[in-house]
C-alpha cells in the first residue's frame, strides 16, 4: 500500500501558556498543502524500514514511520511489514512532515490490517507521537488548541490563492524554539482575525515564533521580506521555522529562480 503523507503550513501561531508538563498551550490554524513524501507499507515476513531522498537525522528505530508501527503494534496489534519512506518535505523546516508520516502510517496500517479503530483512537495515537500528529488524521484545515491536538475544522476564504512556500535550508530545533518564546494571552481570538479580507491578514496574524527565529537566523526575516516585497499579500514563518510562506493574488513567475539557494514550492489553494 502506498500513501503520500503532506506537509503543513501554520496560519497565526501563538504560544498562550507553559503548561505543567512541560508544553505549551497554542492557538494555531493548519492548513495542509500538496507538498508530499512516499510511504510503501507491505505486508512481510520481518519488520524492517529502508529510506530514499532526503536523509532525516533520526535513526531507523526513532523515525516517526517505526515510531508510530511499534506503536500500533502495541497497542492494537498487526503482523510485520516493510516500510519505504521516500523524503521529500525538509525536515526541522515548520512543516510538520515528521508528524503526517507518522499519521499516514498509522492510517495505513488501520486499512492493511482491517482494525475497526475509532477516528477518536486513532488521533490519541497520533497525540502520543507529536504534537502536530493528530492533525494529519483528518488533514483538513483546522483551528487548534491545547498542545495541538484540539482540532476543529474551518473554512478559510482561500481557493485560488497562490501559495509560495520557501525552505532556506536552516534547521530549527521544534523544542529550543519553544525555550526561547515568552507565552502570552492575545485579545482577539484568531478565528475572528481570518474572517478579515486576506489583505488585512499582514499585520493582524502572526506567528509567535518569529521574533526569536529571526533573532538566531536573520536570513528568515530577509526571506520572508523578499516575499513580501515580491508581492506577497500575506506571509509569515511556518511552524517554529525556518520555511516562509507567502499568498499572492497572481502566480510568482520564477520562484525558484528568485530564491536561487533555497528550495521553493508553489501551489494553487
Ligand atoms: C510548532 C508546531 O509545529 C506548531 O504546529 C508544533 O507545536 C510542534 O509540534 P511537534 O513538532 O509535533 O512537537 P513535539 O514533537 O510534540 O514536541 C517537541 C518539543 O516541542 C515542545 N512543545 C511542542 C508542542 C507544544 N504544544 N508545546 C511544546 O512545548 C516540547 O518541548 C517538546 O518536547
Ligand atoms: N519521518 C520523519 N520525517 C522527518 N523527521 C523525522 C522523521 N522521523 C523522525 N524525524 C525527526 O523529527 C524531527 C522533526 O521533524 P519534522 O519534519 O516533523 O519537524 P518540523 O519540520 O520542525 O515540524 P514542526 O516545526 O512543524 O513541528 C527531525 O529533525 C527528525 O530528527
Amino acid at each position: 500500500m502506498i500513501a503520500f503523507p503532506n506537509a503543513k503550513i501554520n496560519l497565526g501561531l501563538r504560544v498562550v501558556e507553559k503548561r505543567l508538563d512541560g508544553f505549551h498551550n497554542i492557538e494555531t490554524i493548519f492548513i495542509p498543502i500538496g507538498l508530499r513524501d512516499i510511504i510503501e507499507v507491505i505486508p512481510s515476513s520481518f519488520t524492517s524500514i529502508s529510506f530514499s531522498g532526503l536523509v532525516v537525522d533520526a535513526s531507523a528505530e526513532e523515525n516517526l514511520c517505526m515510531r508510530a508501527y511499534n506503536l500500533f503494534k502495541a497497542d492494537i496489534g498487526c503482523g510485520n511489514v516493510s516500510i519505504h519512506l521516500h523524503k521529500v518535505i525538509p525536515f526541522g523546516a515548520g512543516l510538520g512532515g515528521g508528524s503526517s508520516d507518522a499519521a499516514f502510517t498509522l492510517k495505513m496500517l488501520t486499512t492493511l490490517f482491517q482494525s475497526n479503530i475509532s477516528t477518536r483512537k486513532l488521533k490519541e495515537m497520533a497525540g502520543l507521537l507529536g504534537s502536530d500528529c493528530p492533525f494529519f488524521i483528518d488533514n483538513r484545515p483546522a483551528i487548534a488548541q491545547g498542545k495541538g491536538e484540539i482540532l476543529e475544522p474551518v473554512s478559510l476564504a482561500l481557493k485560488g490563492y497562490h501559495l509560495v512556500l520557501v525552505n532556506p535550508g536552516v534547521h530549527v530545533s521544534t523544542k529550543e524554539a519553544y525555550s526561547c518564546v515568552r507565552p502570552r494571552k492575545h485579545e482577539t481570538s484568531l478565528l475572528s482575525l481570518i474572517a478579515e479580507p486576506v489583505h488585512r491578514w499582514q499585520g493582524l496574524i502572526s506567528n509567535d515564533f518569529e521574533e526569536s527565529v529571526f533573532q538566531a537566523h536573520p536570513v528568515v526575516a530577509q526571506l520572508k521580506q523578499e516575499i513580501l516585497n515580491n508581492g506577497a499579500i500575506y506571509a509569515s514563518m511556518s511552524g517554529s521555522g525556518s520555511s516562509v510562506f507567502g499568498l499572492f493574488e497572481k502566480p510568482l513567475i520564477g520562484a525558484q529562480e528568485l530564491f536561487p539557494n533555497y528550495t521553493t514550492f508553489s501551489q494553487i489553494l
